[in-house]
């Protein structure tokens, strides 16, 4: 039985924690967890602190469900088409924005394991979200993954695809964005880009259990590997990230204590003599 605890009240997500887990969810299962900008602040607030919570080690992203009005269940079906403007989508303060794409880049550059869990449709930014989350695990009876963004001009050039053709090949990739298929979880596991098919019912549960496994392993292992894995696709801010956590590493040296501490005491360091390994 998974004890989860609400972190905080949003409007458009549920935020909870447990045993080292987050659990961020979208709450707007009535437009199959359509985002718009109040949702992707809320998402972005919330990430940011399970990202800086040195208790948790993996977040769980999901969608809240079913739907009160016809049953139905989404992770995210993307970008809400009501809060669209003409530059972006319109929040309460009347501004134009992108901002799914902040909270993409705080999953890629985050520490932690995020496993998208996802019991239901996987539309447009919503499918975006999940190629960007390091794992993917989805609903056998209910997950259903489209590409929607050429049917109405929109296009993630970035993750969303580009990175989607890494993980699926360049063909599949295409197909996918050019035809605006539905994909079952089994057909997504085939192509590469789901983890594991699991019974709707265990869904959550599993999650918890993979993460729960992680939670085991070296907490500087999996984010030297995470970072080592974004870095080629990443470019120089992929290696700006990896050579962030081997500085932090170096600053845990006797040599790098030294370092600070000759500054701090106006002294020349001393390094000692046999530093030079091969
Ligand atoms: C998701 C569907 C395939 C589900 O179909 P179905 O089960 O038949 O349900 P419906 O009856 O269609 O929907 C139920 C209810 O929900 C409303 N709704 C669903 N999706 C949305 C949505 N995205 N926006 C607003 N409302 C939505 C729907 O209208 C119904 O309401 P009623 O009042 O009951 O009528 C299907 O619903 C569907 O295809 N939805 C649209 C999917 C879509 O096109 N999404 C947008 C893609 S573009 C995008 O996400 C851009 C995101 C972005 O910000 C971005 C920007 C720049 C770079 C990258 C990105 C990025 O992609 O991340």
């Amino acid at each position: 039985m998974i004890e989860w605890k609400t972190v905080k009240e949003y409007d458009d997500i549920t935020y909870k924690k447990c045993n080292g887990v987050a659990r961020i969810a979208f709450n707007r299962p009535e437009v199959r967890n359509a985002f718009r900008p109040k949702t992707t602040s809320e998402l972005y607030d919330a990430f940011y602190d399970a990202s800086e919570d040195p208790s948790i080690g993996v977040v769980l992203l999901s969608g809240e469900g079913p739907s009160p009005k016809d049953g139905g269940w989404a992770f995210c079906s993307g970008g809400d088409q009501k809060a669209r403007g003409e530059q972006g989508y319109v929040g309460e303060d009347g501004r134009h924005r992108l901002n799914i794409l902040e909270v993409q880049r705080l999953i890629r550059f985050m520490p932690k394991v995020v496993i998208a869990v996802v019991p239901g449709w996987a539309v447009g930014g919503g499918h975006s979200l999940h190629v960007v989350c390091d794992l993917t695990l989805a609903s056998e009876e209910h997950a259903i993954f489209k590409q929607t963004d050429a049917d109405v001009t929109s296009f993630d050039g970035g993750y969303g695809s580009a990175y989607l053709a890494k993980m699926v090949g360049q063909k599949k990739a295409r197909e996918i964005f050019f035809l605006g298929r539905n994909y079952s979880a089994q057909e997504a596991f085939e192509m590469g880009m789901v983890n594991k098919v699991v019974p709707h019912a265990e869904l959550e549960d599993t999650a918890y259990e993979w993460a729960q496994e992680i939670l085991g392993k070296s907490p500087m292992s999996i984010r030297m590997l995470k970072f080592a894995m974004n870095l080629t696709d990443d470019g120089m801010v992929g290696q700006q990230v990896f050579a962030g956590e081997a500085t932090r590493l170096a600053y845990m040296t006797d040599e790098a204590k030294e370092g600070r501490n000759a500054f701090l005491e106006k002294r020349k360091p001393n390094f000692g003599d046999d530093k030079w390994i091969s």
